[in-house]
């Protein structure tokens, strides 16, 4: 199978209204999809499932899994084609700006008179569509070979485009990686940078937090924290430091309601955020800022890849993998229009109209693509 004649396959299984997976991992070229057969919608319960999961924002809500023994799992390697950026503006209406910049003032008012410490305040942006959803994937593939990069369909909820930079939780084994990224400015062709101290310790609250939050889990041990360093992701670049430890397998459901929402996406003291978030960001996330991935993978490896025809399993070694990102650079299809989902971590230093100049640079990594 082809890059084209995989698109074209699901292209078919879209055009049945029957749910689909496209994606690819971070710094991979093995595109990978999961075809469900019926439309029904199974969740999660316990995260032993094996499957693809999509869940929202709202931990009250329950997560989506398209279970890997139902699916058909489809691959093929990416192939690579030239994308003709169109720089574009997609002007929005003086009034969401007004709307987006009383609401963040709002919030440092807040801030700066309660126990809150950080904010992550967000909006969507409406585009008109303007061409086939697919085409968006396989530029979004090629653009941005750093982002887990996906496109999710379910006729009873819709589809959801994204090329996120966020890990949530990675396990292979009895290892756990994570990361805390926050902090953002615009990528000027380097990564060396300085960064204020206003993202240096929006960045820290993060790390701390994640921290915090995995050494309170008794099946969690050995946590390692590297230092802060500067990514690109698309023409946006974060802060972000790599957390690891390891695990008993049995705390996963744990770790990740720990994860779930970090302060990158949600902020500190969490309760306190994620009430402000609900009430007053006056609009539904849905699943921006949820997670998205696979969930007990079983991957399989050859041991001596140049030993072929391996039919002893002893050359072969299983394991299960778990990887989950955080849905940000996103957006939901609709059949004429799209929303890009885009929003910025907010402390007291914060000033407004630099956190609507931030959402417009978010959304370019979308915007590019269309
Ligand atoms: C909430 C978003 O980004 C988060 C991740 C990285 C940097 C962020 C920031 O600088 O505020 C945000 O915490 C988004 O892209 O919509």
């Amino acid at each position: 199978m082809n890059f084209d004649s995989f698109l074209e396959k699901v292209r078919e299984h879209h055009s049945l209204q029957l749910p689909f997976v496209i994606y690819r991992h971070p710094g991979e070229k093995l595109v990978k999809g999961q075809l469900q057969p019926n439309n029904i919608i199974e969740y999660i319960n316990d995260f032993q499932e094996k499957g693809f999961v999509f869940a929202p924002f709202n931990s009250q809500k329950r997560a989506i899994v398209f279970s890997f023994a139902s699916a058909e799992a489809i691959s093929v390697e990416q192939e690579s084609f030239q994308v003709n950026l169109k720089k574009r503006e997609y002007k929005e209406e003086q009034q969401e700006q007004d709307r987006y910049e009383k609401l963040i003032n709002k919030t440092i008012d807040t801030i700066k008179a309660s126990g809150l410490e950080k904010v992550v305040i967000s909006r969507k942006k409406e585009i008109e569509l303007e061409t086939e959803p697919f085409l968006y994937f396989k530029r979004l593939l090629e653009l941005y070979p750093e982002a887990m990069v996906y496109c999710w369909y379910h006729p009873l909820v819709g589809m959801w485009i994204g090329a996120t930079p966020e890990t949530l939780v990675k396990t292979e084994g009895r290892r756990l990686k994570t990361m805390a990224l926050a902090g953002t400015q615009v990528f000027n062709n380097t990564k060396e940078v300085s960064w204020k101290e206003k993202e240096k310790e929006e960045q820290a609250i993060v790390t701390r937090a994640i921290v915090d939050g995995l050494s309170q889990i008794a099946e969690v041990s050995n946590l390692q924290v590297g230092e802060p360093h500067t990514v690109r992701a698309g023409n946006v670049l974060h802060l972000k430091t790599n957390v690891s430890a390891t695990y008993e397998t049995s705390g996963l459901k744990k770790i990740i309601k720990k994860l779930h929402p970090t302060p990158a996406v949600c902020g500190l003291p969490y309760e306190m955020a994620y009430d402000y978030i609900l009430t007053k960001e006056n609009y539904d996330r849905s699943y921006y800022t949820g997670y998205l991935g696979e969930l007990n993978f079983q991957h399989t490896k050859n041991r001596n890849p140049r030993r072929r025809n391996v039919e002893n399993s002893a050359y072969q070694s299983v394991s299960k993998q778990t990887n989950l990102y955080v849905n940000l650079r996103c957006m939901q299809v609709f059949d004429n229009r799209l929303e890009v989902y885009v929003g910025g971590g907010i402390t007291k230093d914060s000033q407004p109209k630099s956190e609507w100049e931030e959402t417009q640079r978010k959304a370019e990594t979308m915007q590019q693509v269309l």
